[in-house]
Parts: structure tokens; sequence; C-alpha cells
């Protein structure tokens, strides 16, 4: 990879044993190791510069013509190649290698990993810390366990990210990396937020009084998405990451903004409490961020000089001429993907799909009551309210289920219920490709992407349901990937032209910046953490969130919503610099 299907995976034998690889850092949902080079790893020599990534649980799979776990996490690969890769660019994307594992493997590293890991991600927890189950319902997840590894049995070969080749920098000096979990880059433009007109389901089958519809309205069209979960998260506690520490006070969409300096302020804010949102990796070990000793290190640069490198790196609205002499994109088309396949919001996969909700529907109407601590009535999950018997998609559960479930490789596509890739390509990519690079110094969205989405009217989306779900399952993906930034200082080594040189690592997005001091700056930028996420599995958690984001926002800041009532709607958040 990336682009097109991945190969067979390697056996278990192929894979060195558990006591050379060590323990990298982990999410919610997969394990990192890295591999231990080391004089006698003989046979193992090509695993040098790899990371191991184990999945705790199993994949979400609703839906899918169940052909087993292991064709199943080939598709997941594929899925990144076919359909994630033509969203952001290839360039950012990173080779996988599917390998399997066995029992005895995951035992031994589970057993050697255990007292390195947080507490918090030792109780296998999907929720927020702080938040009760029955307030937001976790995904439906049979294989979620205490033990933390699950017992699937393949797991995925990655580069270090944090690395960079020996070819990039022969003789170099340290390497930083620097992971950045950027979350969402735009605001919502769906005709389906809170609307009453639009659709009124969520009013009616919600039973949600018309004063919080409007607030979240008002609130998600003024104020991001990270800013007011951060506000929930507060209430909820420290979280995993650097337990006890405060959330910060900046708006991750200043990250996709282009501009230098608004990235470089909004890292170092990030920095004073970067939770799971900014990790400082030195050759490829986690350091605390503020550890970077400029002393120590040979690159002689403080926290601040490494992440105004990394904010050089990632803005990509100078001018043209500087586009042309660096040329990395990522933010914008990661942005600007995020809100072309986010046209429907969550709130619209509930106006487009409401068999999607039917089992969760309840969890869902205990948000709405004025009382939000009034107790929770759980047999109302087994009572489909009336008018979710009446499927609007004219499809059953289990259809729908296989339409948006992982798409099938290309020579399973006319099996069974299962869906192709190329179906998928059709519907995610076919009216958007055009727009993702579309005016790049406008700033992410560009104003044809923001035009293409207003000229979608709630007949179109309505009428092409499959579409907008498929292309909301992709953002989902694109709102929780991670960027790592990982460079080199490095003595200038000839006299530069002023011609572009050819990039330093091969088949990446990747490139040299000159430094003032005569020095320059070796770098490469890739994206991880793709997975494929299931609508079927999520959606209801996702739906939830978002309306508990809001009402915790509207009732913890007043004036805020007060403010934002005589606002006019702008596309940028309050809270952004821009
Ligand atoms: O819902 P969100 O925005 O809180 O995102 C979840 C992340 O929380 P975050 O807000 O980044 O701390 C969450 O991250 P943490 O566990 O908090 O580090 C996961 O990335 C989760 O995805 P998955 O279950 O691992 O596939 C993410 O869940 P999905 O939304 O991607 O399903
Ligand atoms: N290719 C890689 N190179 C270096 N480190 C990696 C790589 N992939 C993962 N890691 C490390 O492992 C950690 C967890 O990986 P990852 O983000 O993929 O887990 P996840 O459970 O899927 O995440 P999330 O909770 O965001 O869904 C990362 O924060 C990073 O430290």
């Amino acid at each position: 990879m990336p682009g097109g299907a991945p190969g067979p995976a390697s056996a278990p034998s192929d894979l060195p044993p558990a006591h050379l690889w060590r323990y990298v850092g982990e999410g919610a949902a997969h394990v990192a190791l890295a591999f231990t080079a080391s004089p006698d790893v003989g046979p193992f020599a090509s695993f040098a510069g790899k990371v191991l990534r184990l999945p705790k649980r199993a994949a979400d799979h609703p839906g899918s013509a169940n052909p087993g776990q292991e064709a199943r996490d080939l598709q997941k690969l594929a899925f990144v190649g076919e359909i994630i890769a033509p969203l952001i660019g290839a360039q950012y994307i990173q080779q996988s290698v599917p390998i399997r594992t066995t029992p005895e493997f995951r035992r031994q590293v589970a057993a050697a990993i255990r007292p390195l890991r947080p507490a918090a991600r030792l109780s296998g927890s999907t929720l927020p810390p702080g938040i009760n189950p029955l307030e937001l319902p976790g995904d439906d997840d049979p294989d979620l366990g205490p033990c933390g590894l699950s017992s699937v049995t393949m797991a995925t070969l990655y580069d270090d990210l944090t690395l960079l080749p020996d070819s990039c920098c022969p003789g170099g000096g340290s390497t930083l990396a620097f992971e950045v979990k950027p979350k969402w880059g735009f605001m919502p433009a769906s005709p389906f937020v809170a609307s009453a007109a639009a659709g009124t389901l969520s009013a009616s089958v919600l039973e949600e009084p018309a004063p919080i519809r409007e607030q979240r309205r008002l609130l998600k069209s003024r104020v991001c998405r990270g800013c007011m979960h951060r506000n929930l998260k507060a209430k909820a506690g420290p979280g995993p990451d650097l337990p006890g520490e405060g959330l910060g006070d900046y708006c991750g969409t200043d990250l996709f903004s282009g501009n230098e300096a608004h990235i470089h302020a909004t890292l170092l804010d990030i920095a004073r409490a970067p939770r799971n949102n900014l990790r400082l990796f030195i050759d490829g070990d986690q350091r605390p961020l503020g550890d970077l000793d400029s002393a120590e290190l040979d690159t002689g640069l403080d926290l601040a000089a490494a992440l105004g490198i990394v904010a050089r790196i990632l803005a990509f609205r100078q001018d043209s001429n500087a586009m042309a002499h660096h040329p990395c994109d990522l933010m914008f088309r990661l942005a600007q993907a995020q809100f072309l396949t986010d046209v429907i919001d969550i709130e619209g996969a509930l106006e487009l799909c409401p068999e999607l909700f039917e089992r969760t529907i309840g969890a869902l109407m205990s948000l709405a009551p004025a009382q939000p601590s009034a107790p929770f009535d759980l047999s109302r999950l087994s009572q489909p309210l009336p008018v979710l018997k009446a499927p609007l998609c004219g499809q059953d559960l289990d259809s729908l289920a296989a339409a948006l479930a992982l798409p099938a490789l290309a020579k399973e596509g006319d099996s069974g219920q299962a869906h192709s890739m190329a179906e998928w390509r059709r519907d995610v990519l076919e009216d958007i490709t055009h727009l993702l690079l579309a005016d790049t110094l406008a700033g992410a969205p560009s104003p044809v992407a923001v035009d293409f989405a207003r000229s979608l009217t709630v007949a179109d989306l309505l009428g092409d349901r499959i579409r907008y779900l498929r292309k909301l399952t992709c953002a989902a993906t694109l709102k929780d990937c991670s960027v790592y930034v990982t460079f080199q200082v490095r003595c200038c080594s000839a006299p530069r032209s002023g011609a572009e040189e050819s990039p330093p690592c091969t088949g990446a997005s990747s490139g040299v910046l000159p430094l003032p001091d005569g020095r320059e700056v070796v770098w490469r930028v890739q994206v991880a953490d793709l997975d494929f996420k299931s609508l079927v599995a999520r959606s209801a958690r996702w739906l939830s969130l978002d309306h508990l984001i809001a009402r915790r926002y509207g009732e913890a800041n007043p004036a805020v919503l007060e403010r934002a009532r005589h606002l006019a709607k702008q596309p940028r958040c309050l809270w952004s610099r821009v």
C-alpha cells in the first residue's frame, strides 16, 4: 500500500519474538510496539525501524458478510489505500504489512507491557472518563476485555514514523518527531444541524424541546466541536494521558488555518496541556513535552523552536511562491476532506436513517429532558418508537448495515451481501475529488467546497442516503487520525541553487527547509490511525456525544450562548485566532 489491495498476511513464524519488541504507546483501539534492533537480531534485521500495531479489540464489523476477522483486516488496510488515500493524498499514507501473531506472542507481549500501560487504558473503557455509560452508550464490542489485548490474530507492521530512514540524513543527529492529533478542522454546514425545518425526526423522535435544539444549532455553528468537547472532558476529569493536567485554552481549528504564526501559537498552547493531541519523540522514544533540552540535543532547539519548525512545515497559506518550495498541503487537504465528507453531520444520519439508532434511541431520549440527571429507564431501549417501525430508507437494518459495512476487496465484490470498494469509491469520491485541491491559498474549507455543501438540498441528501452515509463514515476516520511531523537538523550540504531538490524520503511527503542560521531541516509528514469506523456500530455513540457536548457547553457557558445569539453566522469558531 498505499493504493491497491494489501498483500497476503505474513505468517507468525516471520515475526520476531516478543522480547525483541518494546512498548511505544497506545490509543483506545491499538497498542504499538517498536522493534528493538540489537546486534543479535540476525534474521530479523529487516524489522529495524518498524512498529507493530496490535489490536486491543475486534475491528468494527456489523453488517459485513462475515468474511472472518483476517479477511476483514485485509479489507481495512485496502480501505485506507483505496478510499482514504485519494482524499488526503497517497504521499501522506504510510506503508502497511499485515502479519499474523500467535496467542503465545500476544500473551507474552501483554504480560511484558502491563506495568508500562496507563491505568485508564488497562480498564479498556471507550467512554470519556467520568461519563456515565447510561448517558453515553459505548460501542457494542463483545471483544473488549480488561486484559487489554484481544484475541484478534492479525497485527500490522508499519514504518516507525518517529524515525527517518538513514538515507534521508546520513550521519545526521537526533531525530525529533511530533505526533499531532488535530481532530476536527471545520464547522458543520449541514442543513440537519438541530433543524426543525429540514427533518423533524430529532424533534419528534427524541422529543427534544425546541429551546435545546435551538441552543445546539447556535453553538454548533459558532463554537467548534473541539472547543466544546474539551469542556466535557474537563468535567470528566483527567484523561489517560498525563493525568491531572489542565485542558488548555486553544482552538484546534487553528491547526488547519494554514497560517504559520497561528499554528505555532496553537501548538505552544497545546504543549501546555497536551492530553492525546500532541506527543514528542526523540530518536523514537516518547519524551514529556518540555523535556526538549536544547543543550543536550545536537539540534540546539528548544521546544518553542522545534514547534516553530512544525508550524512552518504544516503551514500552507504563505504565498504561491512559498507553496512551490514547500509542498506540504496536508492540513488543507485534511480539513477540506473532513468538510466534504461530513456534509450531513451526525445529526443528518438520524434524519437520513433513523433505523441506525433504533436500538439506542432510548439512551438518546434520556439526554433530551430538562433534568439531565433524571433516572433513565433501560427498558425503553427494547421498545422502539412507532415511527421507527416503518423503515424510512425502504431497507431493513441488515441490508442497510451491509451497505455501510467495510467494503469488500474486488474479488469478493459480487459475493453475498458484500458491497465493493468500487461502489464506495464512486459514492465517496466521484463528486468531490475535483474539489479536494481547490484553492489551497483561500484556506480550508475553500469557497468552492462551501458552495458545494450549500448547493446540496435536503431533497438531494435524502434522495441519495447511502452515498452521504458512506461519506460520513470516511469523515469519522479523518476526524480521528494522527499526523507525524518528523525531522532532523543538518548542516547545509551544498549551496542551494534555488531549484527544488528531490524529496529526501521516497514516496512520502518530505522536503528540506532552510534555517536562518544556515543549517537546514530534513522533514517528512505522514498520517497514521486511519482505521475504518463503522457507522452502524458507532452512530448512536456519536450522536449522543454530539448532543451531550453541545448541551454541557451551553450549560457551562451561558454568556457564550448569549454572545452567539447576536453574532452573524460565521464559518469559523468563535475561539479561533483567524
Ligand atoms: O469521539 P471522540 O471525538 O471522542 O474520539 C475518540 C477519541 O477520543 P478523543 O476525543 O480524541 O480523546 C479516542 O481517543 P482516546 O481514547 O481518548 O485517546 C479514540 O481515538 C476513539 O477512536 P477508537 O475507538 O480508538 O477508534 C475516538 O472515537 P471515534 O469518535 O473516532 O469513534
Ligand atoms: N507508525 C507508527 N510509528 C510510530 N509510533 C506509532 C505508529 N503507530 C502508532 N504509534 C504509537 O502508538 C500510539 C497508539 O497508536 P494509534 O494511535 O494507532 O492507536 P489507536 O488505539 O488506534 O488510537 P486512537 O485511540 O486514536 O484510535 C500512538 O500514539 C503512537 O505513539
